[in-house]
């Protein structure tokens, strides 16, 4: 007989949270505590945890969020996610207002009265924003009255990347989500169900008529929202970069070229990441429009690899300059942009294609989110069978769905968000061949990364 599923979910929780345990013990790191105002070891931006680690993470993730809605009311589900815009809402003035860097370091925490004349905020109002929080898992309070910070509210200070994510980003994203469903409605039928970047929520919410992206458009005419977007960005991007730098044969396949190309890599930090790793990699070009320039030459100084790594203007849509050995590569660029537009992008790269040289796109490759009601793997048994000398995803244990449910969401926000944004998306696999066969090219391989970057292998048809 088989188990229900809240015994089947609870146990895939249990083997994931022992191998997420092994795993700590195994690298010397003590167990997270949302206990204290200091961060674990684990919150660096930079931290990659083993295979087994990222598997039991996620696999912990899924079966929580659906445990989660098996036990609680649905009536209680429906009302906390209609209301979550207040939660996003409360973020956004916490960071604004410097809370966490008011908090500081304390483990005690501060008072209210104290929170109120450093911020300025009234403290019996302050007080309901930080129960709020408190409920999802930022601040705490340490005794009633008094509130402290955690490994989550830490990262909203504001020298912060995530400061720029909670102020520009939660904003940006909070006026677009409220036109959503407007666009997706739009009397006209050209708004419903094109892909034009010019009719989109975003015009809608900003009351503009130009696009958010591209020549000419929102980012380019305003250049303290450019910046605010680049330093948000510098939160999410730099996410996916340890197991894209770890979890591919980046030397091997660089052996024998002339370098790495990374069109459209913004301030170069792949490049970076990559150089850093990889001495062996003698040369790495970042191309970019030339307003980044700047950006990308004082972020490639700071890292000291000046030497190594050039930036280069190149806008995609124009003939590609680089003929030669090199190992072409395009990350989080094409799902900014229509499929049409996208394998214009290719084709540019396409034409200067040789047998010594190759090309690779990284982005999320989206999953469905079914899921088997009988059977599938246990974790134990699925990391016990992997190979360790290259990342390999598990299958899905029984009830826990392709994309790993709440393990993906921000994928599918990220989906939703280019949506609203500029009416471009992440792609399917299927969406994804679409694209490159529309360029004359085919897929060789999709490799998975701990993290929700993919690297599409691209070779001519
Ligand atoms: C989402 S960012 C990705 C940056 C980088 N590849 C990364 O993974 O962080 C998209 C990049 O495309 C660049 N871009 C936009 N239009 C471009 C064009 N026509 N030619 C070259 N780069 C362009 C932007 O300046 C930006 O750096």
């Amino acid at each position: 007989m088989s188990l229900s599923d809240l015994t089947s979910l609870q146990q895939t929780l249990n083997e994931a949270i022992d191998v997420y345990k092994a795993e700590l013990a195994a690298q010397s790191i003590p167990e997270p505590s949302l206990n204290s105002s200091k961060p674990h070891l684990t919150d660096d931006i930079a931290y990659l945890p083993t295979p087994a680690m990222y598997e039991a993470q996620r696999t912990a993730v899924a079966s929580l969020g659906l445990i989660k809605l098996l036990i609680r009311s649905p009536q209680d589900t429906l009302f906390a996610t209609n209301c979550a815009t207040l939660e996003v809402a409360s973020i956004r003035l916490a960071a604004e207002i410097g809370l966490a860097d008011v908090l500081g370091e304390s483990e005690e925490g501060l008072s209210i009265r104290e929170i109120e004349n450093k911020t300025g905020v009234a403290g019996m109002k302050i007080e309901r924003v930080l129960r709020l929080l408190i409920t999802q898992g930022w601040f705490r309070e340490t005794q009633p009255g008094y509130f402290a910070n955690n490994r989550i509210s830490n990262l909203v200070r504001k020298n912060q990347p995530g400061y720029y994510l909670s102020t520009y980003m939660n904003e940006l994203v909070g006026k677009i989500s409220a036109s959503l469903p407007e666009m997706l409605t739009h009397p006209d039928p050209e708004w419903r169900m094109g892909d034009s970047s010019l009719q989109t929520a975003f015009q809608l919410s900003h009351n503009t008529d130009v696009s958010f992206f591209g020549a000419g458009g929102w980012l380019t005419k305003n250049h303290d929202a450019a910046t605010s977007f680049a330093l948000a960005m510098g939160a999410v991007g730099p996410t996916s970069d340890p197991g894209v730098v770890a979890d591919f044969p980046w030397a091997e396949i660089a052996k024998g070229k002339d370098g790495i190309v990374d069109v459209g890599g913004g301030q170069g930090t792949l490049c970076c990441s990559l150089a850093e790793k990889y001495p062996e990699i003698q040369s790495f070009i970042v191309q970019d429009l030339p307003e980044t320039r700047l950006a990308a030459e004082g972020f490639i100084e700071s890292k000291g690899l000046s030497g190594k790594v050039k930036f280069e203007a190149q806008d995609f849509f124009k003939p590609q300059q680089r003929r030669g050995k090199y190992v072409f590569v395009m990350q989080r660029v094409l799902h900014d942009w229509s499929t049409e537009k996208g394998a214009i992008m290719l084709r540019h790269i396409k034409d200067v294609l040789n047998e010594d040289s190759s090309l690779l796109v990284i982005d999320t490759v989206i999953q469905d989110g079914v899921f088997s009601a009988t059977s599938g793997s246990s974790l134990l048994e699925s990391i016990s069978a992997q190979d360790t000398s290259l990342y390999k995803p598990v299958s899905p244990p029984r009830l826990i769905p392709s994309d790993f449910g709440e393990a993906s969401k921000m994928q599918h926000q990220t989906n939703v968000c280019l949506t609203a944004l500029c009416n471009s998306f992440e792609r399917t696999y299927p969406q994804l061949k679409e694209m490159v066969e529309l360029s004359g090219m085919k897929i060789r391989k999709v490799n998975a990364t701990r993290g929700w970057a993919s690297i599409t292998e691209v070779v001519a048809a």
